[in-house]
């Protein structure tokens, strides 16, 4: 039986993206595709920006959830967390892209994750899980004398900083070096700083035009530098990862998971 996909933010850059994924995959349905109440798009065809009729509309009303058997959701927090508690009301597992989470947020999705499987992760690419396993070698490897600092770059429409994706890999190398990043975390420089505190783990955000997004760690010692890359071309790799995730999700009652799980990484 086809899995039947419901799209939250369906008019956003990664909500048309993942319409578009799901009506490829040969055994994924277009259930229901859900937008902000007072969206403009509310009540379009959820595939008319590809000139087709899915008989599908906008919506904002969350019953449309129900007969649904996972959520793909990328929209914002409060967004997220509304349909959070819609899909442990109706039983309907979620994956989840959407960044920026506080920590009651990020508990609050973990807790769901008692009643229905989650896939929650702050980067859907194969690339990016792949950097994780690197960064959890090079972390161990270069625990003392090189100093770690996290770069990003995304387009100028990005509403949170640091990008997700850049806090998890900090907190990657964070965990491999045994410390946390609440502790090593440096997210601002500027005026009379004093010189680097040695263990911290800086960040450096970047904004600008069309980039998808670029993230760099490096590894600064004295007499090399190792840098450690990803850079995104095309927003379907997060959208390919999302319908991985939904067919490793397939069958799953509860549960909490994130893409090191869904790629057989962990
Ligand atoms: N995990 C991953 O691999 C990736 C994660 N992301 C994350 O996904 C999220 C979305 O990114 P992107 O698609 O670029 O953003 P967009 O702004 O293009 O799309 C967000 C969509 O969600 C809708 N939305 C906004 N607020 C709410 C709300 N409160 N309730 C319901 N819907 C809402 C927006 O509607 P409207 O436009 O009307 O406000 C829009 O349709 C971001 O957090 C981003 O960081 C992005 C790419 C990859
Ligand atoms: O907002 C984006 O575009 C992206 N957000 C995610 C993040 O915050 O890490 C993933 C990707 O980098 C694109």
């Amino acid at each position: 039986m086809a899995i039947r996909i419901a799209i939250a933010g369906a008019s956003g850059r990664m909500g048309r993206m993942l319409v578009e994924a799901t009506l490829a995959a040969t055994d994924c349905e277009l259930h229901a595709a859900l937008d902000r109440p007072g969206s403009d798009t509310l009540g379009l065809d959820a595939t008319a920006f590809l000139g087709k009729q899915s008989g599908v509309l906008i919506g904002a009303d969350l019953t449309a959830l129900e007969g649904a058997d996972v959520l793909i959701d990328f929209t914002r927090p409060e967004g997220t967390l509304a349909h959070v508690a819609a899909c442990r009301a109706y039983g309907v597992n979620m994956i989840i892209g959407t960044t920026g989470f506080d920590e009651a947020g990020s508990a609050a999705i973990r807790e769901a994750a008692a009643d229905i499987a989650i896939v929650h992760a702050y980067n859907m690419s194969v690339g990016v899980n792949l950097l994780i396993k690197l960064l959890e070698v090079a972390g161990k490897a270069l625990n003392v004398g090189y100093d770690v600092e996290v770069v990003e770059m995304h387009h100028r429409l990005k509403v949170d900083a640091p990008s997700g994706t850049a806090l998890m890999l900090g907190e990657t190398v964070a965990t491999a070096q045994g410390r946390t990043l609440k502790e090593a975390a440096v997210y601002a420089r500027e005026g009379i700083t004093g010189e680097r505190e040695p263990g911290t783990i800086g960040f450096a955000t970047l904004r600008g035009g069309d980039v998808i997004g670029d993230h760099t760690v490096m590894f600064a010692g004295l007499g090399e530098r190792i840098e450690i890359s990803h850079k995104a071309s095309n927003r379907t790799i997060y959208a390919q990862g999302s319908i991985r995730a939904a067919h490793f999700l397939a069958g799953k009652q509860s549960g909490f998971f994130d893409m090191q799980d869904v790629l057989g990484l962990r």
